[in-house]
């Protein structure tokens, strides 16, 4: 479930992003295999401990790293493309945003309004900035999608009062915009997953001057700060019944938790100038994705699998997460209503 979850949202954020269909749910390509090559990469390179790879030399004899840097070739040769060939269309189009409202339906994608938008920004900027995206945008929505699905396979409770909002709400036909916030149950499973398991679990700062932190510790100029958002997420000080999965301790009433209705004990997102800027986007990505998935699926644990954590930008399985999948009916008194 892992590497098709991580396929699903890698096809999303190229389209969403660059209007790229990587494809990669259902084919192979040389593009796909350099943007995992790259994506593995960066991971291992935010734990190596000694940054070697900085170093010319060694990165131009070491095997992993020649394989690295040839993908990520690939990447930015693919994204200069993809850049050149919208920025024809668009000035061939005349295209210019006018306003706040703008919509283009055959390319709806962020490369396609940043050009539109006609704002100075010299092209490698664009590539690098569009790159981040898919990277930040990837493997996290991956890996919340992953753990959600994990945790409710084993909470029969949770995951009934999920399939019965999915076919409440849905009446059996595919999720539209307005269906997001009424699948509220849905929201509180993911946001819930995502206190189990944050992405990343550790955030990083590094003080520009010195500081004293709350609790009176102190940070030098050039210190960096290391934030355990895993352990303030797992702590019995902070949540009631800390380790346990229960969507439900977010009020289904109340606002979406987030990192100020919740005085920052919750902060999927980060938080301040540098909170993620995919948050609203990752949060209908990941609702859609389940409730779809929910609808139409039933899934088991495969028996005796050995499910542990690997952290790395994001926290993932360590040998993947093997479920046994058959198509499911919608609940007849849904499927009724739906035909009414
Ligand atoms: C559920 C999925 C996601 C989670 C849990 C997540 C989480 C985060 C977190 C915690 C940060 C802050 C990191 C820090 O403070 O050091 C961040 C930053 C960022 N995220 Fe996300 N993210 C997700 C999805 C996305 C998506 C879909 C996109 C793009 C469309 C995206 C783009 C970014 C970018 C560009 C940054 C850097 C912002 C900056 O430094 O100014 N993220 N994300």
């Amino acid at each position: 479930m892992e590497a098709k979850f991580s396929q699903l949202t890698l096809d999303v954020i190229g389209l969403a992003v660059f209007n790229y269909n990587f494809d990669s749910l259902t084919a192979d390509s040389p593009v796909i295999e350099a943007v995992y090559t790259a994506l593995k990469e960066a991971e291992a390179r935010s734990t190596d401990l000694l940054p070697y790879w900085k170093i010319d030399l060694l990165r131009k004899v070491i095997p992993r790293q020649i394989k690295a840097e040839k993908a990520v070739t690939v990447i930015r040769q693919t994204v200069e493309e993809l850049i050149a060939k919208c920025k024809k269309i668009v000035e061939a189009e005349g295209e210019q945003i006018d306003g706040e409202e703008y919509v283009n339906d055959a390319d709806p994608s962020i490369l396609r309004f940043l050009l539109a938008s006609r704002e100075e920004v010299s092209s490698v900027q664009l590539r690098d900035d569009l790159l981040s995206m898919l990277v930040a945008g990837h493997e996290t929505t991956g890996s919340v999608l992953t753990w959600t699905l994990y945790l409710l396979s084993k909470d029969p409770s949770s995951l009934m009062r999920a399939q019965e909002e999915v076919d409440r709400v849905l009446q059996g036909r595919s999720p539209k915009y307005a269906d997001i916030k009424e699948l509220k149950y849905v929201t509180r499973c993911i946001n819930e997953s995502l206190r189990l398991y944050p992405h990343p679990p550790v955030l990083l700062r590094r003080a520009l001057v010195p500081d004293v932190l709350p609790g009176n510790y102190k940070v030098n100029a050039g210190q960096d700060v290391m934030i355990s958002v895993y352990n303030v997420r797992r702590s019995p000080q902070v949540w009631d019944n800390a380790e346990e999965f229960m969507p439900e301790r977010f009020d289904l009433g109340g606002p979406v938790p987030n990192e100020t209705n919740t005085d920052f004990r919750f902060i999927p997102f980060s938080g301040g100038p540098r909170k993620c800027l995919g948050d609203q986007f990752a949060m209908m990505e990941a609702i859609v994705a389940l409730a779809i998935f929910l609808q139409r699926m039933n899934f088991e644990l495969v028996p005796d699998q050995n499910i542990s954590m690997t952290t790395g930008a994001t926290i993932h399985t360590t040998n993947g997460l093997y479920m046994t999948l058959s198509q499911r009916q919608v609940q007849p008194r849904f499927a009724s209503a739906a035909s009414r």
